[in-house]
C-alpha cells in the first residue's frame, strides 16, 4: 500500500520505518526542514533501540521516503496516518492545533479514494472535527476519517509496534475497516487482536489506557509512601499483589513518579474533557496531585536526612536525566524538577545520563545549566560528591553494584528514585542507602525518616 504519514516525531517515525519493514510504500512529511535533511541523510533524531536497521534497509531498499511537500505524499497515498502532536493547552486540554491545520489541508489534495487516520492522542469527537475539515474541499464519499490509537513505549517502540498486544481501529465505515485489517495483519501474526470499534470508543479508549497505567503507578507510590511510615518494604508487596492474575506484574513499580510526553499530558485531557461534559473525574485528580508531589519526594527525603532545606556548598551526584531509560527524551522527566528542586536549594549537580544530556540541556532552566556540570562517564559523576541521587533505572546503573560505592565515593550516601539496589547488599556495603517505599539503610539514628509526604 501506499501510505503518507504526516510528522516524524517519534510515533511518525516508528510507525513509518515499521510499515515500509513490512513492504508498504511510505513516505513520511514534516514541517521541520532540518529534520526531513536529516532523515533523508540516513540520520535519526531520536534514540530508540531497533530503529535504525529498520530505517536503514527502508531507505536502502527505497520504501522509506522523506519531504516536506505534502502534497506529493498524499495524492498517491491509499492511507495518510496524523501523528502529529497533541501538547496541553493552557488549561489541561490537548492542543488540536496541528492535527486541525492538516486536516484544513488535506481535503484539497486527496485524488482517489483515501483513509484517513488518526494516530495522534486526542480527545473524543476529534476524528468528527476532522472529517468536517476535510471535507470542505472533498467529497465525503472520497474518504474515511478512522482513530487508530498508538499504544507503543518510548525504548521500546520498535517491539511495541512490531508485536502489538492489540491493534484498536475506530471506524463505522467497513471499507476503511477492511484496508486498515489488510495493514495490520502483518504485525498480529502472533493471535493478538484487531479491534474494530467506533471511532468515539477508539479515542477514548487510548485516553483510558494511559489513565489507568498513570493510576497504577500512582498507586503503588502512595503505598510505597504508606511503607515507609509502617517499615514495610514496597517490593515485597509488589511481588505479593503482583502474582494476582487480576492486578497483573507489570507496572507496579514504585519510583519518583510518572513523566514522559504521555501520562501527564494525557491524563489532564482525559480530565479536561470529563470536566468540559460535566463530570468531576475524582480518581484522576489525585492521580495528578500525588504524581507532582512523588517527584520531589526524594529532595524532602534529602531535607530530612541533612536537617536542612539549604544545600549550599553541596554537591550531589546525578545519574538518569531522561524520563525512563532507554531514551533520549526528558520530557516531564522526574529529573528536570529535582535538578530545578537542588539548585534552587544551592546545590552543585555533577550530571551524567547515557543519551539525554543534550535534551536535558535543551530543555532545563538557566539556573540548573549554571549549577550543573555535565559529565560523559558514570563513574565521573561520583567524584567528591555529597552524595548520589538515582533519577532514571538506565541498566548500566545497576553496575557497579552497591558494593563498589564504599571505594568510589567521598561519602557513600545514595539517595534511589528507582530502587536500584538491594537492601541487604547496601546494607553489608556499609553504604548509606534511601530508596522509595523501602527501609532506608545505615541511616544514623538521629536521622531516622520521617517522612513527610
Ligand atoms: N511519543 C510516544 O511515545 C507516543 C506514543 C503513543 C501516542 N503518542 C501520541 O502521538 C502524537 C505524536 O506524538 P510524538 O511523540 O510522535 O510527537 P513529536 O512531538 O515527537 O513529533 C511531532 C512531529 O510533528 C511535526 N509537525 C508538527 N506540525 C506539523 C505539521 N503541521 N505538518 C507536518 N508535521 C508537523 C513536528 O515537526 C514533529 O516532528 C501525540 O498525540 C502523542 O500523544 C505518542
Ligand atoms: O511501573 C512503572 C512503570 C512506569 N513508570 C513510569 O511511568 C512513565 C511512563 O513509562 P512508560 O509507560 O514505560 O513510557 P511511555 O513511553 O511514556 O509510554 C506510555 O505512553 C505512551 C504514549 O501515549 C503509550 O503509547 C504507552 O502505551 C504508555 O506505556 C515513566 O516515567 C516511568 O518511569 C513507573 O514509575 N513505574
Amino acid at each position: 500500500m501506499n501510505i503518507a504519514v504526516i510528522g516524524t516525531g517519534y510515533v511518525g517515525l516508528v510507525s513509518g520505518t515499521c510499515f515500509a519493514d513490512s513492504g508498504n510504500d511510505v513516505t513520511c512529511v514534516d514541517i521541520d526542514k532540518k529534520k526531513v535533511d536529516q532523515l533523508r541523510d540516513g540520520e535519526i533524531p531520536i534514540y530508540e533501540p531497533g530503529l535504525e536497521t529498520l530505517f536503514s534497509r527502508g531507505l536502502r531498499e527505497g520504501r522509506l521516503h522523506f519531504t516536506t511537500d505534502m502534497d506529493r505524499a498524499v495524492s498517491n497515498a491509499d492511507i495518510v496516518f496524523l501523528c502529529l502532536p497533541t501538547p496541553p493547552g493552557g488549561d489541561g486540554q490537548a492542543d488540536l492545533s496541528a492535527v486541525m491545520q492538516v486536516a484544513g489541508e488535506l481535503g484539497s489534495l486527496i485524488e482517489d479514494y483515501t483513509v484517513i487516520v488518526n494516530k495522534s492522542t486526542v480527545p473524543v469527537g476529534t476524528g468528527d472535527r476532522v472529517e468536517e475539515a476535510v471535507a470542505e474541499n472533498v467529497d465525503r464519499e472520497r474518504f474515511d476519517v478512522v482513530s487508530n490509537p498508538e499504544f507503543l513505549r518510548e525504548g521500546a517502540a520498535v517491539d511495541d509496534f512490531m508485536y502489538p498486544e492489540r491493534v484498536v481501529i475506530g471506524t463505522d465505515s467497513d471499507r476503511a475497516a477492511e484496508i486498515m485489517t489488510t495493514l495490520y495483519e502483518p504485525f498480529v501474526r502472533s493471535g493478538n487482536p484487531i479491534i474494530v470499534m467506533d471511532r468515539r470508543s477508539s479515542e477514548l479508549t487510548k485516553y483510558a489506557a494511559n489513565a489507568m497505567l498513570a493510576t497504577k503507578i500512582t498507586f503503588m507510590n502512595e503505598i510505597a509512601n504508606i511503607c515507609e511510615k509502617v517499615g514495610a518494604n514496597v517490593d515485597n508487596i509488589r511481588r505479593g499483589i503482583g502474582t494476582d492474575s487480576r492486578i497483573g506484574k507489570r507496572f507496579l513499580f514504585a519510583g519518583i513518579g510518572y513523566g514522559g510526553s504521555c501520562f501527564p499530558k494525557d491524563v489532564q485531557a482525559i480530565h479536561y474533557t470529563a470536566a468540559q461534559n460535566g463530570y468531576d473525574f475524582k480518581i484522576l485528580d489525585s492521580v495528578m496531585k500525588v504524581n507532582e508531589s512523588q517527584k520531589i519526594s526524594i529532595v524532602k527525603k534529602m531535607e530530612e536526612y541533612y536537617e536542612t532545606t539549604d544545600f549550599s556548598g553541596m554537591t550531589f551526584g546525578v545519574w538518569g536525566l531522561s524520563f525512563k531509560p532507554e531514551t533520549d527524551d526528558i520530557r516531564e522527566a522526574p529529573a528536570l524538577y529535582i535538578a530545578d528542586e537542588l539548585t534552587e536549594r544551592g546545590a552543585k549537580l555533577l550530571a551524567y545520563d547515557p543519551e539525554a544530556i543534550g535534551t536535558f540541556k535543551q530543555a532545563t532552566s538557566p539556573k540548573v545549566l549554571d549549577n550543573t556540570t555535565f559529565v560523559h562517564d558514570q563513574k565521573a559523576a561520583l567524584d567528591n560528591i555529597d552524595a548520589l541521587v538515582i533519577c532514571t533505572e538506565w541498566n548500566e546503573f545497576r553496575r557497579p553494584t552497591v558494593d563498589n560505592f564504599a571505594d568510589e565515593m567521598k561519602q557513600p550516601i545514595i539517595f534511589d528514585g528507582r530502587n536500584l539496589y538491594d537492601l541487604e547488599r547496601a546494607r553489608k556495603a556499609g553504604i548509606t542507602y534511601i530508596s522509595v517505599g523501602r527501609p532506608a539503610i545505615n541511616v544514623p539514628e538521629r536521622k531516622k525518616l520521617e517522612n513527610s509526604l
